[in-house]
């Protein structure tokens, strides 16, 4: 695993059986999960920790985790990466353990080394003989490229956060964990970061945590919600955004429009009808289905002179705050 000097948990060494790591044996194409967790728990008493997670994540995937502060996914991504020791569950791989890199929220380097001797350390982990073209590559892949001179210890914390995901990509992981990478990142640098883990799918399977939903909307296929140290749900990104959002459209029509806003209000599939404006409403259905086939009969029988029917798009801020009950 390309972890050298980038962590900052409280307790790097898993005790031998307290955490099952199984790494199946490689023949021909692999399948299954690139990783999974059975009934992982740490639990740090006072009802903090994660208790009971089963995280599955399909290969190839971009894996999105969210939660509000304190949720668990520090915790859940250290015990993943190896760098604390869950209470008991098990982590099981499905790729090639040696080829599963982490980088931390705040990863931590050796201060007097370059940002090319740290990611060169890092790949000599993986690889003795690692071509120091690679090293070369992974700075300009995470926007370091004029950089690798300088001293780890003089670098920003944005800058850090990118020489950590550079450390972790070198020696082309497998599988790629990383903790909050866009977090201490500017505009430009979220960007950058979220464009490069885009880029990885498929031939690297990635889990990352963020606050910023509309990145995880933006870049996860798969994502998982956890809330007090438990799953709330894990499955694709469009499901999710999908089943907990109420559908809605926007309906613009000439004039006041008050005889077709009572007749939205008498139908059964509509859940809401409320007046933006006059002449502007927004018409919530019940379900994706009932709405798309009633919406245009209800507009066709009214004498209202529509101009235009937009569907408003669900996004997964609002699906979160609807599994979670509550802002992140
Ligand atoms: N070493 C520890 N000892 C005791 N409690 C801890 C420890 N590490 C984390 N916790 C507690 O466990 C809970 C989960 O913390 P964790 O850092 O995993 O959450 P998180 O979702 O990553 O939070 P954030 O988004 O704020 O980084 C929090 O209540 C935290 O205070």
């Amino acid at each position: 695993m390309a972890q050298p000097m980038s962590s900052a948990s409280d307790d790097r060494a898993p005790r031998p059986g307290r955490t099952a790591v199984e790494t199946p044996e490689h023949t021909g194409e692999p399948t299954g999960p690139a990783v999974l967790t059975r009934a992982l728990t740490r639990d740090y008493g006072g009802g903090t920790g994660i208790f009971g997670i089963d995280l599955t994540v399909p290969r190839g995937c971009v894996y999105g985790l969210v939660g509000p502060n304190g949720a668990g996914k520090t915790t859940l991504l250290s015990i993943m990466g190896g760098t604390r020791r869950a209470d008991s569950g098990e982590v099981v791989f499905g790729v090639d353990r040696r080829r599963v890199a982490v980088s931390t929220d705040v990863p931590e380097f050796e201060p007097w080394l370059t940002a090319s001797e740290v990611v060169e350390l890092a790949g000599n982990l993986v690889d003795r003989r690692l071509p120091r073209e690679k090293v070369k590559v992974a700075l300009h892949r995470t926007g370091l490229s004029g950089c690798g001179d300088r001293k780890a210890g003089s670098l920003s914390r944005g800058m850090t956060l990118r020489l950590g995901l550079a450390a972790a990509l070198v020696a082309d992981p497998e599988l790629l964990i990383l903790d909050e990478p866009t977090s201490a990142l500017d505009p430009r640098g979220r960007a950058d970061v979220l464009d490069l883990v885009a880029s990885m799918r498929e031939h690297t399977t990635v889990v990352f945590s963020s606050h910023i939903l509309a990145d995880v909307q933006r870049v996860c296929d798969h994502v998982g919600v956890v809330r007090a140290g438990r799953l709330l749900y894990q499955g694709s990104t469009a499901e999710l955004v999908d089943t907990h959002m109420r559908p809605s459209w926007l309906v613009r029509v000439r004039g006041g429009g008050t005889e077709l806003l009572r007749a939205f209000a008498a139908e059964n599939w509509v859940a809401r009808v409320s007046s933006l404006r006059p002449g502007l409403f927004r018409v919530e259905a019940r379900s994706l289905e009932a709405g798309e086939r009633h919406l245009a009969e209800v507009l066709s029988r009214s004498s209202a002179r529509v101009v235009s029917v937009a569907p408003e798009e669900s996004d997964l801020e609002a699906a979160f705050l609807s599994i979670t009950g509550g802002p992140r």
